[in-house]
Order: C-alpha cells, then sequence, then structure tokens
C-alpha cells in the first residue's frame, strides 16, 4: 500500500501526478485547526508532509501521530519547530540550492532600484510629473564601486558577492558565522565582525536565517552605527531586524534607504509606516518568485519527499541524524 501523506500547496500537474505515484495524497488549503479536524483521519494516517509557508510545531504534530517526514518548498526553516520534529525522528527536508542564485537576482534588484529610485521616480513619470528636463530632485546615488556589507556569507551570500565584485567592481565585507575562504579567494572579500561592516558598508545586505540568535539582530543600535548615506537591504527574513527601529532610522535621516523583501509580519500590513516613505522599496517576499525557479523547487520538494520516506537524506535534510 502507498502511504499516505498531506499536501498543502498547489503543485504542476505533472509534479502533482508524480506524487500520486508515490503516494496516497490528501490536499488540503492549509495547516489551519480547522483544516486539520476537517481532515483528521488523513491526518491521523499521513506518513508524509508538503507545503510552504505554514507553521508546523508540536500542536500539528500531535494531530500526525504516524508522520515521518515533512518536506518544505523553501530553504528557509524557522516556521518549523525542529525540536518538536528531532524528538518525534521526524525528517525535515528543504529546497537550498536551487533557488540561490534567483534570489541573488532579486537583491541586486533591491540594491539597483533603492540606490537608483527606480521605483520612485518611474512613479512619477507615471504621474506624468516627467515634464521638462529633470533636476537634482530624481537623482539617485551610484552603486559601482561602493562597499557592499554582506551579513550572512552563506549560498545565497557568496552568489550576491558574485554579482556585486565581477558586475559592478564592489569591494566586499562580510559577517558570518566562519571564514568563508571561496568568498575570501573568489571575490577578495574580507571577514569583519559585525560593528565593523556596520560601520563601513555603504549597501548593508542581509541574507541570515531566522534563528533565536538572529531574531532583532539589527535593532536601533546597529541602525546608529551605520553611515548617513547608507542603504540596507534585507531579503533573508523580517524578524532579524527590529522593523520599529528601522522606520525610525529612515524617518530621522539615520539611513538613507532601505530595500526589502521580508517583514516582521507578511503580507506587510496596510497601514504600515514603511508604506509611506519614499525612500523604501517594498516587495512582496518575491526572492525566489519566477516561474523557472518556483517549479525546480516544488521538484525538488517532491522529489526530497520520496526520497526521504525511502530512508534517503544524503542531500537536502536538516536533520538527518535523526534516521538510524
Ligand atoms: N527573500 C526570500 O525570498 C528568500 C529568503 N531566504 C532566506 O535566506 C536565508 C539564507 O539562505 P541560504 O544562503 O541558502 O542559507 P545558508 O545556510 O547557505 O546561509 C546562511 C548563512 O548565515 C550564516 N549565519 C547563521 N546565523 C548567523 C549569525 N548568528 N551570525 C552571522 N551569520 C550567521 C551562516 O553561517 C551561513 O553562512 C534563508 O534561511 C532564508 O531565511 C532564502 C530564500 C529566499
Ligand atoms: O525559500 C525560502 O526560504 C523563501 O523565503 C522563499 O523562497
Amino acid at each position: 500500500m502507498k502511504p499516505s501523506i498531506i499536501l498543502y500547496k498547489a503543485l504542476p500537474d505533472d509534479l502533482q501526478q508524480r506524487l500520486a505515484e508515490h503516494f496516497t495524497v490528501t490536499q488540503v488549503a492549509n495547516l489551519k485547526p480547522e483544516t486539520v479536524q476537517q481532515h483528521a483521519e488523513a491526518f491521523a494516517t499521513a506518513q508524509g508532509l508538503l507545503g510552504s509557508s505554514e507553521t508546523v510545531d508540536a500542536v500539528l504534530l500531535e494531530k500526525m501521530p504516524q508522520l515521518r517526514a515533512t518536506s518544505t518548498v523553501s530553504v528557509g526553516y524557522d516556521n518549523f519547530d525542529v525540536d518538536a520534529l528531532n524528538a518525534r525522528k521526524i525528517l525535515l527536508m528543504h529546497t537550498p540550492t536551487v533557488l540561490t542564485e534567483t534570489v541573488a537576482d532579486t537583491i541586486m534588484a533591491l540594491v539597483l532600484s533603492s540606490a537608483r529610485r527606480v521605483v520612485e521616480v518611474a512613479g512619477r513619470v507615471k504621474a506624468g510629473e516627467w515634464t521638462s528636463g529633470i533636476g537634482a530632485d530624481w537623482f539617485g546615488v551610484d552603486v559601482h564601486h561602493k562597499t557592499m556589507g554582506i551579513i550572512g556569507m552563506g549560498r545565497i551570500g557568496l552568489a550576491l558577492a558574485q554579482r556585486a565584485h565581477f558586475g559592478f567592481g564592489m569591494p566586499i565585507l562580510y559577517n558570518a558565522r566562519h571564514h568563508h575562504t571561496e568568498a575570501e579567494a573568489r571575490f577578495q572579500a574580507r571577514y569583519c565582525d559585525l560593528n565593523t561592516l556596520l560601520k563601513e558598508s555603504d549597501f548593508v545586505c542581509l541574507v541570515l536565517p531566522l534563528t533565536e540568535e538572529t531574531h532583532h539582530l539589527i535593532g536601533k543600535a546597529q541602525f546608529a552605527m551605520m553611515k548617513k548615506s547608507a542603504i540596507f537591504v534585507n531579503a533573508g527574513r523580517g524578524p532579524v531586524v527590529d522593523e520599529n527601529a528601522l522606520v525610525e532610522a529612515l524617518q530621522n535621516g539615520e539611513i538613507h534607504a532601505a530595500g526589502l523583501d521580508v517583514f516582521e509580519k507578511e503580507p506587510l500590513p496596510v497601514d504600515s509606516p514603511l508604506l509611506s516613505l519614499p525612500n523604501v522599496v517594498a516587495l512582496p517576499h518575491i526572492g525566489s518568485a519566477t516561474h523557472e525557479t518556483r517549479y525546480n523547487m516544488a521538484a525538488c520538494a517532491v522529489d526530497n519527499l520520496i526520497d526521504a520516506l525511502n530512508g534517503k537524506v544524503e542531500k537536502n535534510c536538516v536533520n538527518p541524524q535523526v534516521v538510524g
């Protein structure tokens, strides 16, 4: 008999078919308590769980006593209670690598659009304000050859450094938990402590996972250390930044501008003060959102679940130690 799984995300037809070849699939809209209750039997017998963005905590796991593997269509897994999964020896699979280059492209888009005020001035053109030659009030600031500081030199940080170094001639500073010899050799990236990075960078780019350690890592004191001309970019996770402190830093001119793909609360509330600041480019968490990459992530997540339920955890597994 095929193992049963819960699918809580719409997938392309061919991937849905691939899942159905291996599993008995129950598709649900989300993992809200009402949904779980409505499909109680399917949750009670499911050995696998595949989807993205929803919270997977100890309360949900209690409803899934047979669960052996979860597969998220994302590289970040801060929405999972990993301790609770480990305690039950449930595997957690994720999708690193397939999205790396696309997310690095998005970060460069944020760097360029916030520095050159692309969104703001394009809006002024559409509003009919371009009626004569433009003056300094339409100007931005240069990106090329400015110093880029990368907080979190992992897969995406490295792909960002590559773009900034080879494409824009930017000196790279970075902070991470370990020295990154590849970044140092290929891009002459210089390791520095966080405070030095904040003080010396023209662009401060955050590509960190959300953990207990990184929660509100960047707050009032950190914005105060940045240059007044600094542009702050966050494409990691919203809660790594104290958003009230960010708003204050932007309003008080402590930093020049911000480019943001992630927020403390998503979707960003329509009354967020960030939305009324002209020096903020706010995107709806589109780091990996291209047709190609979202397909590749979904395909990777499907393969990951098939592998995990067959005991194969050589790649894309967050907690392979729970096997055996
Ligand atoms: N905006 C978006 O759509 C996307 C956002 N992300 C976010 O980007 C994060 C990074 O992804 P990858 O580069 O693939 O992960 P990765 O695991 O390769 O890199 C993370 C880096 O952060 C460093 N790090 C972790 N804790 C740290 C700390 N306390 N201080 C300094 N450095 C620390 C690690 O050493 C590592 O170098 C994901 O966890 C996710 O939250 C990822 C994909 C898309
Ligand atoms: O993969 C992730 O972690 C995202 O944030 C979306 O691609």
